[in-house]
């Protein structure tokens, strides 16, 4: 390839990696992010990170999602290539047809060289051959633009394919899987590997790949042109190798502990300003100022390990690109004075080692980027060994019988369980008011029953299918969680509704609203048209739960858990809302996790837990004339009783539990 930027263009974006500015380059992602997406180990995330040392085989888990291992990666990348096959090859095809054309024009010089120093053919000769290097170089030029396209367009559509396939992965994750690894990871994942993963497709791949080709074009043809001048010019250039193995060796760490020390100045900075009030108030200033000092004293040092590192490797590159010249043309002036080779071929020998730096410097310079990629890559592809759901196609739910048979449940890592022994039944059709202290395991219990969570011990079946083995639609149709956490996406009314029920039209969309007493929609200016989220019609809480509950309305399960799904709405809207929905939900079994005595008031049953058991269970009138814990919450609650809390943990009352 001819290097038309000559050799001052083509140094100027190493000099500015020196600096540390230029993106991509090794070092300056950091100094431009402090939490660089797709960095080879971006310091915020905890979970092991493949690389060389990491784990060929499979995908490396931790307490997160997993991280695919090097030959699944391989594998992934593959597929990609599979995929856009044709594409591919074109790419491949052209950039090896442009460096080959750009081997003509140093070869073409040569001859000039011999052509002036034998005499032969003379002026028209030289001119003949000088117009033959101008076709090649434009010849050149379109083969690379055309190759160029090929590779970007590839890029592209593998980059929309692996953004695709996450989502679809992401969405098909078990609930329980994504808490337990954290939804900020997921997020992560999302939002920084899968853009790193499309910028290295995109950009980096294939510049690589280009690069890869035209390198190993030039030092074919030094080999085929030259042997014993081409030996000795590879040996030479097997300093960059070398260099850039030393480099490798220690980047990694010392990329690592720089993006460690550049988040902990970041976390220090963020929580000195964000706790401002509490460092003035407390005089907490001097500490906090030699908090950030030794940050910024570790970052400093951090950032003149990873210096030191390009200090020698670039250098190390420089001197390997001169070195292997300057023999060459020692050695070719040598044997040219003997007649071994012509004054030409070392000539273009020299032209190709001169050229070889184009290539070398483009891989190189990306090398940082593409191990990012890849790490990225990894995470990406990892979602694909997340435990999948344990779903079974098995036995089909019918009807809304609820039943939790001697279930205990305990979260990872916790020494004791949550749920000790819980047994319940709810009829179809009856409402469950499931009471008692804060902690006692009622959120725990609506989680079992919705299927997040599977119990250690014991079986939660709904409609008499275990719901641990429903597939998630089977799941949807059979039980539904609703809690206070209520999502708006950024969309119309309408279509907040109908990923409840994609079919339902509007007259069903707006019965739904009016059945959660959501009257304020039909009071916008364009109704269900109405788009929501910020810098639009901006919800609050009581409306965005509203449209939650007509979620559920318009879903329409046979059994609905409700974990202080009314909670957020004023005492009178909550009543209404709940009221309306005990009239929509008529028919069907409903568990509420009630921090409103009023919805315990309002159930058929009432089961207070304590300590992860149900120490209770009754109507609400027994309940109260029976004058256990439940009457002393009822009486507490009303600002009748003695006992400002609800009862002590812990009390079972024989004989009434179920
Ligand atoms: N994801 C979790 N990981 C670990 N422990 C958890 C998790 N969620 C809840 N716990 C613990 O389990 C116990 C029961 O919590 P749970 O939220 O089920 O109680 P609760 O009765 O609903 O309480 P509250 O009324 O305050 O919401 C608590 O000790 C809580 O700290």
């Amino acid at each position: 390839m001819t290097d038309r930027n000559g050799p001052q263009d083509r140094r100027q974006p190493r000099r500015q990696d020196r600096d540390g500015e230029q993106a991509g380059a090794p070092g300056s992602r950091d100094a431009q992010d402090p939490a660089p997406a797709g960095a080879a180990v971006p310091p915020q995330r905890h979970e092991p990170r493949p690389g060389p040392g990491g784990d060929p085989a499979g995908a490396s888990c931790g307490s997160g999602l997993p991280v695919a291992g090097v030959r699944a990666v391989r594998r992934a990348g593959v597929g990609l290539v599979r995929a856009d096959r044709a594409v591919f090859a074109g790419m491949l095809g052209l950039n090896a047809a442009a460096a080959a054309a750009g081997l003509l024009a140093p070869w073409l010089l040569g001859r000039v060289v011999d052509t002036v120093v034998t005499g032969g053919g003379g002026v028209a000769a030289v001119d003949r051959l000088s117009l033959a290097v101008v076709a090649c170089a434009v010849g050149q030029l379109l083969l690379t633009r055309w190759g160029r396209l090929l590779a970007h367009r590839f890029g592209e559509r593998a980059s929309a394919r692996v953004r695709g396939q996450f989502t679809a992965r992401a969405l098909a994750l078990p609930a329980a899987t994504v808490e337990r690894a954290g939804t900020g990871d997921l997020a992560a994942r999302g939002t920084g590997d899968v853009p790193a993963v499309g910028a290295a497709l995109r950009d980096v791949v294939p510049e690589v790949l280009v690069a890869s080709l035209q390198a190993l074009a030039v030092l074919a043809a030094t080999l085929l042109l030259a042997p014993a001048l081409g030996a000795l010019g590879l040996v030479f250039l097997l300093g960059i190798p070398a260099a850039a193995r030393w480099y490798l060796r220690r980047a990694r760490a010392a990329y690592l502990a720089q993006g460690e020390a550049q988040s902990a100045l970041a976390g220090t900075l963020a929580a000195t300003a964000a706790g401002a009030r509490t460092v003035e108030a407390l005089g907490l200033q001097r500490r906090r100022a030699e908090a950030m000092e030794a940050v910024a004293d570790s970052w400093v040092r951090s950032r003149e390990r990873t210096l030191l590192l390009r200090s020698v490797l670039f250098p190390a590159v420089d001197v390997s690109y001169v070195l292997p010249v300057v023999a060459v043309l020692l050695a070719g002036g040598a044997l040219a004075r003997h007649g071994a080779v012509s004054l030409g071929t070392v000539v273009t020998c020299v032209l190709y080692l001169r050229q070889l730096s184009t290539p070398l410097d483009a891989v190189l310079q990306r090398m940082e980027a593409l191990q990012g990629g890849l790490a990225s890559f990894a995470r990406v592809e990892g979602l694909a060994a997340a435990p999948a759901s344990s779903a079974t196609a098995g036995a089909e739910p019918e009807g809304g019988l609820v039943e939790v048979a001697d279930v205990y449940f305990g979260y990872p890592g916790a020494d004791r369980d949550v749920l000790r022994g819980v047994r319940l039944s709810v009829r179809p059709g009856e409402r469950l008011a499931v009471v008692g202290p804060s902690g006692a395991g009622k959120s725990t219990l609506g989680r079992l029953l919705v299927g997040i969570d599977r119990p250690r011990s014991g079986e939660v079946t709904v409609g008499g299918a275990p719901v641990a083995d429903l597939t998630p639609e089977r799941l949807r149709r059979q039980v539904v969680l609703v809690t206070q956490e209520h999502h708006v996406f950024r969309a119309g009314v309408r279509d907040n509704l109908l990923l409840a029920a994609p079919d339902a039209d509007d007259t069903r969309l707006l019965a739904a609203l009016d059945a959660v007493g959501a009257d304020w929609v039909a009071a916008l200016p364009d109704g269900l048209g109405t788009e929501l989220g910020a810098g639009r019609y901006e919800v609050d809480g009581a409306q965005a739960q509203q449209l939650a509950l007509a979620r559920v309305v318009l879903a329409d399960p046979a059994v609905v858990v409700l974990d202080e799904a009314t909670a957020l709405l004023d005492p009178a809207t909550a009543r209404n809302a709940e009221r309306a929905l005990a009239a929509v939900l008529a028919g069907r079994t409903v568990v509420a996790i009630a921090h409103r005595l009023h919805t315990a008031h309002d159930a058929d049953r009432v089961a207070v837990l304590e300590g992860g058991r149900i120490t209770e269970l009754g109507t609400h009138d027994a309940l109260v004339a029976a004058g256990g814990p439940y009457a002393a919450l009822w009486a507490a609650w009303h600002g009748t009783g003695d006992r400002p809390a609800g009862p002590p943990p812990g009390r079972v009352r024989p004989g009434t539990a179920g």
